[in-house]
């Protein structure tokens, strides 16, 4: 469980640098991404996502987002292609969202926020294991899609159905049965660049890749993201949102582009 950071006044981005001075780092993340500057890569080949739904394990409310636990201890849901050599294996994936549709996005365009982010978190099998990775520069690969708001997203509901269920931290329950690639849009066009985990301990260990296409959401399934809690049972509930990471600085860093 997350350890004291958060994302209030007091615990939230701009305080984590006192915990973790990689918070400073070279290679941070999410940055806003500016479609001008970044650079279409030719050699960049498409993404190749295989998931295998009966990998889909449980669902848990971490005190700072909620996730989607898969089993990775062989390669049937594998990340290949795209900006990466190798293959990288499925181990989780959660979102970041706002207390309002103005925000709530980790990476932006143009400046412009969304109000919610998926994150699809992979670790890079030439590692024994997601903790081994975690620390290697190589070691994971970050899936973003963007979230707008429009019509329902059918695809989303079996998630957020299951949300009554873990609505305080701590809480989870399982969630068998799950194809992660029916939250993914039409086009995997990306963006990818070099960056970090954007929780602490920020680990400069991820491979961005964000996909340009958003996929819908609707004002009523983002009511649903903001029922969860930060805080547990005992507590006095704290409403679950705005856990997003602002942009951090480029510090020179190529965003390259897998379309024109
Ligand atoms: N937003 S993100 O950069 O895509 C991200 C990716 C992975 C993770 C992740 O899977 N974990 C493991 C669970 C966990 C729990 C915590 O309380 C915490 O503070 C961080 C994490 C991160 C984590 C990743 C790598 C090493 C340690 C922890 C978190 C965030
Ligand atoms: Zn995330």
């Amino acid at each position: 469980m997350s350890h004291g950071w958060g994302y209030g006044a007091h615990n939230g981005p701009e305080k984590w640098e006192e915990d973790y001075p990689v918070a400073n780092g070279p290679r941070q993340s999410p940055i806003n991404i500016v479609p001008k500057e970044a650079q279409y890569d030719s050699s960049l080949k498409p993404l190749k996502l295989r998931y295998d739904p009966s990998n889909a394990n449980g669902i848990l409310n971490n005190g700072h987002s909620f996730q989607v636990d898969f089993v990775d201890d062989e390669d049937s849901s594998t990340l290949t292609g795209g900006p990466i050599s190798g293959t990288y294996r499925l181990k989780q994936f959660h979102f970041h969202w706002g207390a309002g549709d103005d925000r709530g996005s980790e990476h932006t365009v143009n400046g412009i926020k969304f109000p919610c982010e998926l994150h699809l978190v992979h670790w890079n099998t030439s590692y024994p294991s997601f903790g081994e990775a975690a620390s290697q520069p190589d070691g994971l690969a970050v899936v973003g899609v963007f979230l707008k708001i429009g019509a329902a997203n059918p695809r989303l509901q079996k998630v957020l159905d299951a949300l009554e269920a873990i609505k305080s931290k701590g809480k989870q329950t399982t969630f068998p049965n799950f194809d992660a690639k029916t939250l993914l849009p039409a086009s995997l066009d990306y963006w990818t660049y070099d960056g970090s985990l954007t929780t602490p301990p920020l680990l400069e260990s991820v491979t961005w890749i964000v996909l340009k296409e958003p996929i819908s959401v609707s004002p009523a399934q983002m009511a649903m993201f903001r029922s969860l809690l930060f805080t547990g049972e005992e507590e006095t509930p704290c409403c679950m949102a705005d856990n997003y990471r602002p942009p951090q600085p480029l510090k020179g860093r190529q965003v390259r582009a897998s379309f024109k």
